[in-house]
């Protein structure tokens, strides 16, 4: 890795590392000069995930949101267009709807294909049971209509997100969608009901007003605890029963794995069943 926080290498033996150390299996080799280290390692995680879940009898594969998804999808192009030509591809939300469009990729909805080969989506935390915490960017509602349509969900993400508990590095606490009439009134249970009182309304950045999802509804952002986190099952359900409430981004045993890319050119993968390898380039 180079000083400004580049990966000067130009090409490297691609090396696979199970836990205890032992070469297993080829992944993509590192060929981009000009990535920075956060996003080479969202690459990373996203390609070893493309390499290891997308399989060539895969018709139906959902795509998710954020930063950490184009990579899936370039990944997925690098196929080619004949292993593609098939397949259709599911988005859960306008940026993703886009990103298929643009890539060339045949588009599809749930509604016509409500059973996915595959869902591969990005986090903004993941626990060591593989629980996530979900809508940074307020798709949480389509993403987990997608990972549950999914017979495989997979999660990709950089190292920061990889935590023993959630709420360690995401601070602003628990994504809700809500429908906007009924937003202060969800916000009133949850600072007197259900012990959220930092709980509030996202704002946008460059628009007066609220967030708006892709579905046309409100977010809110209920931070908790760390108490209150590490049994996040119990206050997803707690906030889901609460009237006006779309959908809660506390995504809980769904997934089957996590990819994290690390700073250093490995990628880490937490299994479903406990087990945790490493994955890694070796020059
Ligand atoms: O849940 C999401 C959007 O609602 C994203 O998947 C999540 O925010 C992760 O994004 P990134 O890959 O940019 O870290």
């Amino acid at each position: 890795m180079s000083p400004n926080g580049t990966f000067s290498i130009s090409k490297v033996r691609p090396v696979v590392l199970s836990r205890i150390g032992q070469p297993t299996k080829l992944i993509s080799p590192i060929t981009d000069l000009n990535l920075s280290v956060l996003e080479k390692s969202k690459q990373l995680a996203a390609w070893t995930a493309v390499d290891q879940h997308v399989k060539p009898e895969h018709r139906v594969i959902g795509i998710g949101s954020g930063s950490t998804v184009p990579y899936v999808v370039e990944r997925i192009v690098q196929l080619g267009a004949e292993a593609n030509a098939e397949r259709v591809f599911i988005p859960t939300g306008f940026q993703s709807k886009q990103l298929i469009v643009s890539s060339g990729l045949n588009l599809g909805d749930v509604d016509q294909f409500p059973t996915i080969d595959v869902t591969l989506d990005g986090a903004d935390e993941v626990d060591r049971e593989l629980n996530c915490i979900k809508g940074g960017g307020a798709c949480h509602l389509r993403e987990k209509v997608l990972a549950e349509a999914a017979n495989t969900f997979i999660l990709v993400a950089d190292y920061r997100k990889n935590v023993e508990f959630l709420g360690t590095n995401f601070a602003s606490g628990i994504p809700i969608e809500v429908v906007p009439f009924a937003y202060a009134k969800v916000l009133q249970n949850l600072h007197h009901h259900l012990g959220c009182p930092q709980a509030s309304l996202r704002m946008a950045i460059k628009k007066a007003g609220p967030v708006v999802s892709d579905n046309g509804n409100f977010i809110i952002d209920a931070p908790y605890d760390q108490e209150t986190m590490k049994t996040p099952y119990t206050i997803m359900a707690q906030i889901k029963m609460l009237t006006g409430v779309v959908e809660v981004g506390v995504f809980c045993h769904m997934a089957r794995a996590a990819y994290f890319g690390n700073a250093d050119g490995t990628v880490t993968i937490k299994w479903n069943d406990g087990r945790v390898e490493e994955v890694a380039a070796q020059a």
